[in-house]
């Protein structure tokens, strides 16, 4: 609810007039209903004043019920439309740890599944309002025709509510269960898509990961999905049970109070009007339970709360030197989380500075938390201890934006927009045309304005873009993971020999993570990471590095 209750204070208007309208729709259903049954009852002649009474109640019905409906249906749609922005903006502001933690299948099922869930119950809605409004008044209006009925028919619909509310707890949970089932099979979802070409060249591959990772998912989504249907047409059976049961018993319980039979007609003839909404809320349990474990599970992945502000281009609380320390790292831990029982991974602790200007290589083996390091420099990870400085501050909580904001990086698998981003969202179309140039990419994809026309690109040519789109950022310090690996012979020269020191001419401090050791030269300085532990990089065993050299 906590989600909701913000977006429905937004509409605090609009919404009680359309639960207004739609109570008076459903109260003139109830007036027609009533002036129907003394028509039965003789307490009323179908004269013209009597029949354009009806009329105006029947227009009323219409008017009222269509209004309200138009109006908390619209209403609903931008709750949907506001909740899906919002959920993605909340992704946006969480931390990129908290988004490994959850990890990409529980994310991908929120935004689809999820928020569509909620969306469907928050549709309901108005139906179950009119619903609700019917219902209600027609039990009042019951009490009015008749205390004795009317206690005889609460004790009975409450003893049937008693009786359902056990399957109803349990569909719920078996709801929560299909819900958990969702996260797994949208793991298997990414890996069909992701893992196209590995499983279109083995069969064998194939059949393991349809048994494992889709068919057992599905299956158990498909029985317990069964199971809480089964409770869910239970209380369908049970509520058409308790009804007509109700209208059998009111008969004899009419008899023995020795209510006139007309009285007790009237009594039944709206009874078996309110079959049918009662019919309808119990219809829509489904949907409502699906909505609020939808809604359940957003809340669980403990996003940032939303605001609506994007913050992170706060006043520099200093300039950035452009010689001297630049970014000091010291006493810096970090520890990725065990996964069972594989122990995480623990770097640090890490003293470096990073000059201005300087160009710097990381070099070590797979798994020795180059990435790591980046991700520490880049701001994107908080370490378990130690301390950040940039520009001589302390990189606290406040300033961490002001940090992000002093990096570009290209990591190891990047993601490419289609939309390039300068200084403050203002592009330098020339300096983009330009470097597109030198990416000797112009023949392949073209700029319109900050769009690219094309990133459908080969593995090295998505670097190439990856580079374009960090370098027109034109920010002071430019981190790279491995960027030159996917590039030709050639284009690797030239990256090591031109551009790399152009860049470095302009100005920009380089951290590159390489296993390039023939450029290694061309370093300022070369660093090991290895398990964790930065060393000075020599061709003979090293020792730890010092603090700000
Ligand atoms: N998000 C994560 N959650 C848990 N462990 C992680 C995560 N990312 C990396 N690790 C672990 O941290 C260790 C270091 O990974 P990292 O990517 O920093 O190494 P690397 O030196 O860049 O390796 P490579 O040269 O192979 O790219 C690895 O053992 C990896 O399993």
């Amino acid at each position: 609810m906590m989600l909701l209750i913000p977006l429905l204070r937004r509409f605090r208007w609009r919404l009680p007039l359309a639960l207004a309208l739609g109570a008076a729709g459903s109260l003139a259903g109830l007036s027609v209903i009533a002036l129907v049954n003394r028509l039965i009852a003789g307490t009323a002649s179908p004269d013209a004043p009597t029949m354009a009474l009806i009329a105006l109640l029947l227009a009323g019905v219409f008017g009222f019920g269509f209004a309200a409906q138009a109006m908390l249906t619209a209403l609903g749609h931008r709750v949907v439309c506001e909740m899906r922005t919002a959920t993605v903006k909340r992704l946006l502001d969480t931390d990129v740890e908290r988004l490994e933690a959850i990890g990409a299948p529980a994310l991908y099922a929120t935004l689809t599944k999820d928020i569509a869930a909620v969306g469907q119950a928050f549709n309901r809605l108005p139906f179950i309002f009119s619903n609700g409004v019917l219902v209600l008044g027609g039990f009042l209006y019951l009490g009015w025709l008749s205390w004795q009925l009317f206690l005889l028919s609460a004790a009975a619909v409450g003893l049937g509510v008693a009786a359902a509310y056990g399957w109803v707890s349990a569909m719920r949970r078996l709801m929560i269960e299909v819900r958990e089932t969702d996260d797994r099979l949208f793991a298997g979802y990414r890996g069909a898509v992701e893992g196209r070409n590995e499983l279109a060249l083995n069969t064998a591959r194939k059949r393991v990961f349809h048994r494992h990772d889709v068919t057992g998912a599905a299956e158990h989504a498909r029985d317990t999905e069964t199971r809480a249907d089964r409770y869910w047409v239970l209380s369908l059976s049970w509520t058409a049970l308790v009804i007509l049961g109700l209208i059998a018993g009111i008969f004899a319980a009419g008899e023995g109070l020795g209510l006139p039979r007309a009285h007790t007609a009237g009594f039944v003839l709206v009874l078996m009007f309110l079959r049918m909404p009662l019919n309808d809320l119990v219809g829509t349990l489904p949907i409502l339970l699906s909505g609020s474990v939808a809604l359940a599970k957003v809340e669980a992945l403990r996003l940032e709360p939303h605001r609506a502000e994007f913050g992170g281009e706060q006043a520099a609380p200093a300039a950035l030197p452009t010689h001297g320390p630049l970014l000091s790292l010291s006493g810096i831990v970090y520890d990725h989380p065990a996964q069972g029982d594989e122990p995480g991974f623990h770097l640090g602790p890490v003293d470096l500075t990073v000059r201005a200007g300087e160009t710097l290589f990381i070099v070590g083996g797979n798994g020795g938390g180059k990435s790591t390091l980046l991700t520490l420099l880049a701001g994107l990870r908080r370490p378990s201890s130690g301390s950040i400085r940039l520009a001589g501050l302390e990189v606290t909580e406040e300033r961490r934006g002001w940090h992000r904001e002093q990096v570009s990086a290209v990591f190891s698998t990047p993601h490419l927009f289609d939309r390039l981003v300068g200084p403050g969202g203002q592009l330098d179309e020339e300096l983009a045309q330009a470097f597109l140039r030198r990416l000797r990419l112009d023949r392949k994809v073209t700029l319109d304005g900050d769009r690219l026309s094309d990133i459908r690109l080969s593995q090295g040519q998505r670097k190439r873009l990856a580079l374009l789109a960090a370098v027109v950022e034109e920010r002071p310090i430019l981190l790279l993971d491995e960027w030159a690996a996917d590039q030709d012979p050639v284009f690797r020269r030239f990256f090591y020999e031109e551009l790399l020191p152009e860049l470095k001419r302009g100005g920009r401090t380089i951290v590159a993570v390489s296993h390039d050791d023939r450029f290694f030269h061309l370093a300022d300085r070369v660093l090991r990471c290895d398990a964790g532990v930065l060393t000075p990089w020599s061709e003979t065993p090293a020792q730890p590095v010092q603090a700000a050299q």
